[in-house]
């Protein structure tokens, strides 16, 4: 079935006819423009795959200017969209020109009917690849191993096993790394010539959540406009990272199973089953085995995610990285927020070295973010740091009664939550009204 979005510009009425009528059969749908001005307006309001665009607009003049500042106005709003350079007048320096300007291709007038029709195919093709990298690659800054004993032996491990095609199981407390570590064994593996292809599991719901992971034909369902891969067909012969897996409600997991154990999958109002040849990462920070004592979690999904099982230490597990954590976050937000030269008083490393962390890395990174921005000086002190220093766990002997015990254990989960009240009152098995009225009788 046809898929892509095409867009002509040229001000020749015959072109953009012949255009359209050779490229409506190849393409889903082609969209014509006779002015150059428009094409912001159509980019905005439609999602067009590949641009197709005349060199030359104004009469008379044949230079290509107008096309390359065209070109450079779309490449501005819309970076990864391929563009292919239409015109009578090419030769090669416009063609170079262009292409070093950030177009995809060049065609000469008059063209080929079959070779423009592979070029744009081509440019589409091109467009659908790298935007899968483009999304993986954005803002994931590289993992720091750091040199505990603890993550020595994760490392040493993942090195093992990373270019094998096991099923692999990260466990740990939030923001501990997990998904860094999956991209570290992805990057690691035979399969790292294609994007890893992450869902959350947590965040899909159960009606969208066949179509999202196994795709669906046109007109499968209300507003199915469009026949869609889903995450198992896109992460062919690549990793499939699914983060969250203990989220899964029971029936949802059931289907996941099938899919593991057949290596196939079959879209929404289709019969052809596709075969997946895919690597699984998946990621919680649920305790998987007591879930299938409780039977929350199905045993034989379990056994099936978890060839090999890998246990991410909190950062308080890490003392021997805390320094080199707090290194990596001053230069990345310094340099981030235009701060020069920022740097740790000793009393302020000694504060982020002796604090649990509940929160682990991710809460270290964001409160060094926050005291780079609100830090006046070059030197972070103490109480540009904000955190509960004197928290620490309590052991629960020590308690004077049940409700202080209470108390304790709702402080002790939202502080593990970050805050999250939905996250800490599923921790304490208690209705999100429930928490609140216990915030409110005890004034936390
Ligand atoms: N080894 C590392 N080097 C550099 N940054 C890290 C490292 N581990 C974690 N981080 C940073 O900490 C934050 C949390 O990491 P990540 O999302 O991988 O944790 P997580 O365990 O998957 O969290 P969650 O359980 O909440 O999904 C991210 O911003 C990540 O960039």
């Amino acid at each position: 079935m046809a898929t892509g979005n095409i867009l002509i510009v040229d001000d020749n009425k015959s072109v953009l006819a012949s255009l359209e009528l050779l490229l409506e059969n190849e393409f889903r749908n082609v969209k014509t423009a006779t002015r150059p001005d428009q094409i912001k307006t159509i980019l905005t309001a439609n999602s067009i795959d590949v641009v197709i665009l005349d060199m030359n607009f104004s009469a008379g003049i044949n230079n290509g200017n107008e096309g390359l500042y065209w070109l450079k106005c779309i490449l501005k709003d819309f970076p990864s969209l391929p563009v292919v350079m239409l015109t009578a007048y090419g030769d090669v320096e416009l063609a170079v020109n262009a292409l070093k300007n950030g177009a995809t291709d060049f065609i000469l007038k008059p063209w080929d009917n079959k070779i423009l029709v592979e070029k744009i195919k081509e440019a589409y093709n091109s467009k659908i690849k790298d935007k899968g990298s483009k999304e993986e690659k954005k803002e994931k800054p590289e993992m720091l191993v750091g040199q505990s004993k603890v993550m020595m032996q994760l490392i040493k491990m993942i090195h093992k096993v990373a270019r094998t095609d096991a099923n692999i199981l990260i466990t740990g407390e939030n923001g501990t790394g997990k998904d860094m570590l999956a991209r570290e064994i992805h990057r690691l593996s035979t399969r790292n010539q294609r994007s890893m292809l992450s869902v959350d599991m947590g965040a899909i719901s159960e009606s969208l959540f066949e179509s999202e992971l196994f795709g669906h034909e046109k007109g499968a369902f209300t507003n199915a406009y469009d026949c869609r891969p889903g995450k198992f067909e896109a992460a062919n012969k690549s990793t499939l990272f699914m983060d969250e897996i203990g989220n899964l409600s029971l029936p949802l997991q059931a289907k996941l199973l099938t899919v593991l154990q057949n290596r196939n999958v079959t879209r929404i109002g289709s019969n052809k089953v596709t075969p997946v040849d895919i690597r699984l990462i998946s990621a919680t920070n649920k305790n998987i085995p007591e879930m299938v004592q409780e039977g929350t979690f199905r045993e034989d999904l379990f056994y099936r995610i978890n060839t090999i099982h890998l246990e991410v230490p909190p950062l308080r597990d890490r003392e021997d990285d805390i320094l080199l954590f707090i290194n990596l976050f001053i230069r990345r937000f310094s340099a981030k927020y235009q701060r020069n030269e920022m740097r740790m008083h000793d009393q302020t490393i000694e504060k982020l070295r002796t604090y649990h962390w509940p929160g682990n890395i991710r809460e270290l990174e964001h409160t060094i973010e926050k005291a780079v921005i609100l830090c006046e000086g070059s030197v972070i002190r103490p109480k540009d740091i904000l955190i509960r220093q004197n928290w620490k766990p309590q052991p629960t002997a020590v308690v004077a009664n049940l409700e202080e015990v209470e108390k304790q254990a709702i402080e002790s989960s939202i502080r593990y939550n970050n805050g999250n009240l939905t996250a800490a009152a599923e921790q304490l098995g208690v209705s999100r009204q429930t928490l609140y009225n216990k915030l409110k009788r005890f004034k936390l």
